[in-house]
């Protein structure tokens, strides 16, 4: 187990970058506590598998370092820096059985017999693979196949990290809820540092102690589930967590203040900056419908069961509030209130509203 530290790691597939769009990773600085349980979550492009491969070694950065418990790994081959890996589709032998393929990791590195048996039959159990381990592998479903795959980089105890990319790509949906949670039960007990690599929040959501949100080559927040969902540092966060995402409206800020579409609008506390674009953000959760506030008509409304996403238009905006109903009619007029505490400005994409008790 170790403390991973990445220090200004920056990566271009080019040659010779000419400028911050060349890279792919354009300035890394983290610290990933021993033991932690991390997701790295974004969409497609964003960079979370050129920084995995740069943590496993596959990949050397064009500038900066990795760190294991504070000594310099960034020269050293993936096969020397004790690292289990699992992989969006299975990695088994498929000629061996189950227990073979669990035992392989740690027969590789010499473990004796008793302690190999010990072990493999702790993680069957945890992956509910106790009456599967004298079957061939190549008899499995799909999904029997990757929980192997995990069982196979968990079963070592003496690795710096575990990493995790998209690792629930081919499990049959019904299954993928039951082994995310049993993810979490497994680090909570094994205690190892893991890195879950995702562009799916709920997994992400799930997994993680905390979560490192990347765009386009960036980190734009490291948080708590919570913190991420409440305070998002920038509108990216804010859209990309939460169904549907935060409403990001564009605003004018005048006196300390913001007004969207001509009506001022109370914030969590005083904008501290403007800058060429600044926008409103608030969750569909913090808006209602009331007696009093923007005027809006209905465009739609989707009874989800435990609450309903009404659509709403100010203009040519969409805004969505999360209510408990009933159904407002399509066309109906409405006015919307948003909660001042949750409101907040954002200027070029960052947080520019500070909270003030
Ligand atoms: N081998 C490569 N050569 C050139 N460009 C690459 C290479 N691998 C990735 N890229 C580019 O680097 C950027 C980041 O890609 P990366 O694969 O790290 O993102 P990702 O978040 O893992 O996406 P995905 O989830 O689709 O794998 C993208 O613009 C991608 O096109």
């Amino acid at each position: 187990m170790a403390k991973i530290t990445l220090e200004k790691l920056r990566h271009s597939y080019l040659p010779n970058p000419a400028g911050a769009q060349d890279y792919a990773l354009k300035e890394i600085d983290l610290d990933w506590t021993d033991g932690g349980a991390y997701a790295l979550l974004g969409p497609s492009g964003c960079g979370k598998s050129t920084l995995l491969n740069i943590i496993s070694g596959l990949l050397t950065p064009s500038e900066g370092r990795v760190l294991f418990d504070g000594r310099d790994v960034t020269g050293l081959p993936p096969d020397q820096r004790n690292i289990a890996q699992v992989f969006q589709f299975p990695v088994i032998y498929d000629t061996m059985s189950v227990y073979d393929n669990l035992a392989f990791p740690l027969r590789n590195r010499g473990v004796d017999a008793a302690r190999v048996d010990a072990r493999v039959r702790e993680i069957a159990t945890m992956l509910e693979l106790d009456g599967q381990l004298q079957i061939r592998a190549a008899n499995l479903t799909p999904d029997s196949k990757q929980k192997i795959s995990m069982g196979r980089g968990l079963v070592r105890d003496d690795v710096n990290v575990i990493m995790f990319d998209e690792p629930l790509t081919v499990i049959d949906p019904a299954l993928k809820w039951k082994l995310r949670s049993k993810l979490k039960e497994l680090h909570q007990k094994i205690a190892v540092t893991m890195i879950y690599v995702t562009h799916d929040q709920t997994e992400a959501l799930t997994f993680a102690d905390q979560v490192v949100v990347m765009q386009d080559g960036v980190i734009v927040q490291i948080g708590t589930p919570v913190e991420l969902f409440e305070r998002p540092q920038h509108t990216f966060v804010g859209h990309f967590i939460g169904s549907p995402g935060m409403n990001i409206l564009p605003c004018e800020v005048t006196g300390g203040g913001a007004r969207f579409e001509g009506h001022a609008v109370a914030l969590e506390g005083p904008v501290t900056r403007t800058g060429a674009l600044t926008e409103i953000g608030v969750r569909p959760e913090h808006v209602r419908l009331a007696d009093d506030g923007i005027p809006a008509v209905v465009h739609k409304a989707a009874d989800l069961g435990r609450h309903m996403v009404v659509e709403a238009h100010v203009g040519d905006r969409v805004i969505n509030a999360v209510t408990d109903g009933p159904a407002p009619a399509q066309g109906a007029r409405v006015h919307l209130a948003f909660d001042p505490a949750q409101t907040r400005v954002y200027a070029d994409g960052w947080i520019a509203t500070e909270v003030t008790r």
